[in-house]
């Protein structure tokens, strides 16, 4: 790419990112800015960066699962306001050496998670630097409804989850071993398959969080259900008892139980990987939100009560019974 302009570098992806049939967009990309419309006068936007090698590496992620990556995690975003993703402004820095197959792949990526959940990319900037680093910007809308923020939380509400928990930390786990055995042509079974196509590729649960409107309080779980659980708690200034979180997301656990089996992992430890998996691990961008107990939305399926602190307890996550030790889930700059 080191030989190429910037205007060639946009002519290559923007026939793959433009979209003229958005009625939230009035003016895309190709000018100074973009025009998007509010109707109802506000907007929700948000910001989130992805790192190689600190959010994928490029010898396990094709350009289209980057691109795919970024805008789900911030269509995510949006979702976990209860508003309805419309807009995306995607930022890149490339190394001169980045091949135009991975950026049109890159775009198509993009192009293709906007595709499934109706938002439009309406402009960026790209510059050149050492390492890829992508940070997109994400406009929502949230037709006219209160946008669902973390604190409104209240005791007696139910905590419920929408979506996967614990395959993309999986994913994670086994996507060397995975390829590795791929290359030489080994059996690798669905369920792990699956659990590596969900780091490489996530799918958020955006629309049951679009269509959360009884929610009082949501986030999307991208540090670990426990840790963005003490966020919700923190901010609404209760407590969380989440009784039986692995009961509530048996689905998952039976296939994370095949895949630490296929990994090698002894029997008697596969049980507490999993529940590390399924409370701590980040980035399936699953919806947790707090309900009253007849509202939970569709889509929803409960995992705990919110309780009333007791003084000086606000934010407390009990899990089956027991206090849980803050910030159990991931930390940028402990890694
Ligand atoms: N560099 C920054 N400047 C201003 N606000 C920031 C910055 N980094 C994070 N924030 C804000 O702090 C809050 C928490 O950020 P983060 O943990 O990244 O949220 P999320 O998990 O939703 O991406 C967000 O409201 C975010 O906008
Ligand atoms: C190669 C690689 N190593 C480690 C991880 C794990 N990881 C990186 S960031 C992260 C947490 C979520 O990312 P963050 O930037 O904190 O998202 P935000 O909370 O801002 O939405 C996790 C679990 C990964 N995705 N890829
Ligand atoms: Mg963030």
């Amino acid at each position: 790419m080191g030989d190429l302009t910037e205007s060639q570098i946009l002519d290559l992806i923007l026939p793959i990112l433009r979209r003229s049939d958005s009625p939230d967009v009035e003016l895309g990309p190709g000018d100074d800015s973009a025009v998007v419309r509010a109707p109802h006068g506000t907007f929700t936007v948000s910001t989130d960066v992805l790192v190689e090698g600190r959010h994928f590496r490029n010898e396990w992620s094709t350009g289209y699962d980057v691109g795919w990556r970024a805008a789900m995690q911030n269509l995510a975003d949006a979702a976990a306001m209860g508003a309805r993703p419309t807009a995306l402004v995607v930022a890149l820095v490339l190394p001169a050496t980045t091949t135009l197959a991975w950026l049109a792949d890159f775009a198509r990526g993009v192009a293709g998670a906007c595709e499934r959940h109706g938002a439009s990319v309406i402009g960026g900037d790209i510059s050149s630097g050492d390492s890829i680093v992508v940070a997109v910007t994400v406009l929502g809308d949230n037709d006219g409804r209160p946008a669902v923020t973390r604190s409104g939380a209240r005791a007696g509400d139910v905590i419920a989850v929408a979506g996967r928990l614990g395959w993309s930390a999986a994913g994670l786990a086994v996507c060397g071993r995975v390829l590795q055995v791929a290359n030489e042509n080994g059996p690798v079974p669905a369920q792990v398959r699956a659990v590596v196509d969900a780091y490489l590729r996530p799918e958020p649960a955006i629309a049951e969080g679009v269509s959360a409107s009884t929610a009082h309080a949501m986030l999307d779980v991208s540090d670990g259900l426990v840790l963005d659980a003490q966020r919700m708690a923190e901010a609404s200034g209760v407590s969380v008892d989440l009784a039986d979180p692995l009961a509530a997301s048996a689905y998952d656990a039976a296939i994370l139980r095949e895949v630490a089996a296929w990994w090698g992992v002894p029997e008697g430890d596969q049980p507490g990987l999993v529940s590390e998996w399924i409370l701590s691990g980040g980035e399936d961008h699953a919806m947790v939100a707090a309900f009253a107990p007849d509202e939970v939305a569709e889509g929803f399926r409960p995992v705990g009560v919110v309780v009333e602190s007791l003084a000086g307890s606000a934010g407390d996550v009990l899990v089956q019974g027991r206090r849980w030790e803050r910030d159990s889930g991931w930390q940028h700059f402990a890694h």
